[in-house]
């Protein structure tokens, strides 16, 4: 089935009160291209700011609490992603996953919260450099799929996208016939978790160091059904022609 493409930014630890004129100029390029779903996960402090600024498009967190409130020092629910005006979050981000220490289960925990509580997610896997040298790659990032899925999701709400760790700020991509093994290998798994008509409805999302001079090659790929952008998604200048490329694709 033909899914709507989506192309999601990660400013990360990035990002101040002064950078919101991105935002703005990222938001008229999203209206001009509205074949394709466009989306920045900004840093909590310019969540409500962010979504201000940016009629155009979806502004989201870059991780949830699966509580609804309570003594987590650090973290931030699903009501506080929603009260700022966000409508979505990752969960599952590999530097999140290892700075935190969390587990698949957390991860599942996260998605099944912030679905229940209505914001979109994009939940994240990817092998490490290791994994993918030892010929392991297929099986760790289905593995890790399956077990970070949350029971029952709103396949319309949720996007996975997969992240080689070795390709995330490296400028190093994983070329098309990595991505389109795996992509479709994820394809397969959400198919044997969810059935079949589920799995086709959920986006998969390639992300680490794409630009704007490699989206055409990745999102021509099947089962490419947009992007995770860190890095190239700071600036309209470098953000804005991904989204062109998808909105290519999506004729
Ligand atoms: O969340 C985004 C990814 O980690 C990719 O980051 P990158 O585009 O800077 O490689």
């Amino acid at each position: 089935m033909a899914r709507r493409m989506l192309v999601a930014g990660n400013w990360k630890m990035h990002g101040l009160g002064a950078d919101l004129g991105e935002v703005t100029m990222i938001s008229m390029a999203a209206e001009k291209n509205r074949r394709v779903d466009t989306a920045l996960c900004m840093p909590a402090t310019l969540l409500h700011r962010a979504a201000a600024a940016a009629p155009g498009f979806d502004i989201g967190g870059q991780d949830v609490h699966p509580e609804k409130g309570g003594a987590h020092t650090g973290e931030i629910s699903v009501d506080m992603i929603k009260d700022a005006g966000g409508a979505l979050t990752i969960v599952g981000h590999s530097e999140r996953r290892e700075a935190c220490g969390q587990s698949d289960g957390d991860i599942a925990a996260r998605a099944a919260a912030a679905l229940s509580g209505g914001l979109h997610v994009i939940l994240c896997v990817g092998e490490s450099l290791d994994v993918r040298e030892a010929g392991n790659a297929v099986e760790r990032v289905t593995s890790q799929l399956k077990a970070s899925l949350p029971a029952d999701p709103d396949p319309n709400r949720l996007a996975i996208a997969y992240e080689p760790i070795w390709a995330i700020g490296t400028g190093k991509v994983a070329g098309p016939e990595e991505i389109g093994e795996m992509h479709s290998a994820l394809r397969g798994a959400l198919s044997e978790s969810l059935g079949a008509e589920c799995a086709d409805k959920v986006r998969i999302l390639y992300g680490g160091s794409v630009n704007g001079d490699n989206a055409e090659t990745i999102f021509a790929v099947d089962n490419v059904d947009g992007a995770l952008v860190g890095g190239a998604s700071l600036s309209a200048a470098k953000f804005v022609p991904i989204i062109e490329a998808a909105s290519a694709r999506s004729v």
